[in-house]
């Protein structure tokens, strides 16, 4: 199946701009709790026709191509473990709305209250590893994962544990393959095994389970992140983003994968057919807009260096690694605290996403990330990403703004 995807005019005024930032800043905000949002945004083109898919703002047409069609036209390593991984991701989001959705209806819920999120990032962790296992048995399984069982052994986390189990359970049940049901133990276990150190052979699963735990607190964006390093490359990414919309405010939830040298695809969480996507092309600084954290704020300084006019558009999570590989937004810089160690599960899944997206993910320094030093980055100052045009010229900024001593930014 063929369609055309639209893309933004690449010409726009920075007017224009400042405005799809604002607008960008709210439609990524808050999904969950305000669908009818899209009545705000008369620009955000809606898909009609079941066989035409419009991208927001965009005018440039793009190659769009089915699931199946994807899959035939990339290269014939890692097809198996792509298919996995989408099926993982896609599962562990079922368990995490349905926690997020409960935790949000919940008016007793205090702030405090750390449960939820905890909940849902164990059960997450759970899930994908399960299904790896599962969809993989012949392959040796090494998972890098942000959490492990520790704290869920305590006598105290007792109804966390079983609420976990269940959670795990119930998710697994919806999918076909599953067939019995696992006991506490199990799920502990199927967590543990993302305590792998990675490094620079063999192969290696990258998970997090909830990137974005401040975003998924909120109803705002989070990201379940999975990417496969084979040799210390990561060569293939599943980033499912269910709160980000997709091709309209009204439809929200997308899958973003990629494999090395087969392009980026974004697909509807709930299921249909998958659109190449593509960086932005925009050369003039002028017109770019960037993304950065809701509370790992960039400097400003290397932002006005370079001539952005547009205010950043914030939001959790890697999920702007995928807004970026689509083009909504041209840039996205994350400057944290000195002393900061970047972890490899952070960035490995969206970082595929944009480079196969034809975008450029580096550090400060201009060096690629390197995933094969285990389960941090080894990285100079900072991640930026954007396209091959604008990557010189942000480069130079960002060199200029750490000269001047701006180096850090402020977390929130
Ligand atoms: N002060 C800080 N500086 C840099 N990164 C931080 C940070 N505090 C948390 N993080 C990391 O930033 C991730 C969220 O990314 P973002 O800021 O883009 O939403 C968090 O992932 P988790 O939410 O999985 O813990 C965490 O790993
Ligand atoms: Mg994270």
């Amino acid at each position: 199946m063929s369609m055309t995807v639209m893309r933004p005019a690449q010409g726009c005024c920075c007017h224009f701009n400042n405005a799809i930032n604002n607008c960008f800043n709210l439609r990524y905000r808050r999904t969950l709790k305000t669908p009818s949002l899209a009545a705000e945004f008369p620009f955000v083109a809606v898909a009609s026709p079941p066989t035409r898919l419009s991208l927001s703002l965009r005018r440039r047409p793009l190659t769009v191509a089915s699931s199946s069609a994807a899959t035939m036209s990339s290269s014939p390593s890692y097809d198996k473990e792509l298919a996995a991984a989408k099926k993982a991701v896609s599962l562990a989001s079922r368990l995490c709305q349905k926690v997020q959705k409960a935790l949000l209806q919940s008016d007793v819920q205090s702030k405090s209250d750390k449960s939820p999120v905890t909940v849902a990032d164990y059960g997450s962790q759970a899930v994908v590893s399960l299904v790896l296992q599962r969809e993989l048995p012949a392959d040796p399984f090494s998972l890098v994962a942000e959490e492990d069982s520790g704290d869920l052994r305590d006598d105290s986390a007792q109804d966390i544990r079983a609420r976990i189990t269940e959670l795990v359970n119930d998710t697994l049940s919806t999918d076909e393959s599953s067939s019995s049901t696992l006991s506490v133990e199990q799920v502990l276990k199927a967590i543990d095994c993302g305590v792998s150190e990675g490094g620079a052979t063999g192969r290696h699963w990258v998970l997090d389970p909830i990137d974005g735990t401040k975003g998924f607190v909120r109803g705002d964006q989070y990201a379940i992140a999975l990417g496969l390093l084979d040799g210390g490359k990561v060569v293939l990414g599943a980033l499912a983003c269910p709160n980000l919309p997709l091709t309209s405010i009204a439809e929200v939830g997308c899958i973003f994968f990629a494999k090395l040298g087969s392009g980026t695809y974004m697909q509807p969480l709930e299921g249909g057919p998958a659109v190449e996507v593509h960086v932005t092309a925009t050369e003039n600084p002028e017109e770019a807009s960037f993304f950065e954290s809701s509370h790992v704020l960039t400097t400003r300084n290397s932002s006005q260096k370079l001539g952005v006019k547009a205010p950043p558009v914030r939001i959790d999570s890697q999920a702007k690694y995928g807004a970026l590989s689509r083009g909504d937004g041209a840039i996205y810089m994350r400057f944290p605290h000195k002393g900061y160690r970047e972890k490899i599960w952070d960035h490995a899944a969206g970082c595929i996403v944009v480079t196969e997206a034809g975008g450029l993910v580096t550090d400060a320094a201009g060096k690629d990330l390197d995933f094969s030093k285990g389960r941090f980055l080894d990285l100079d100052t900072g991640i930026i990403s954007t396209n091959a045009k604008l990557m010189p010229l942000l480069l130079k900024a960002v060199k200029e703004s750490l000269k001047e001593g701006e180096s850090c930014s402020s977390s929130m």
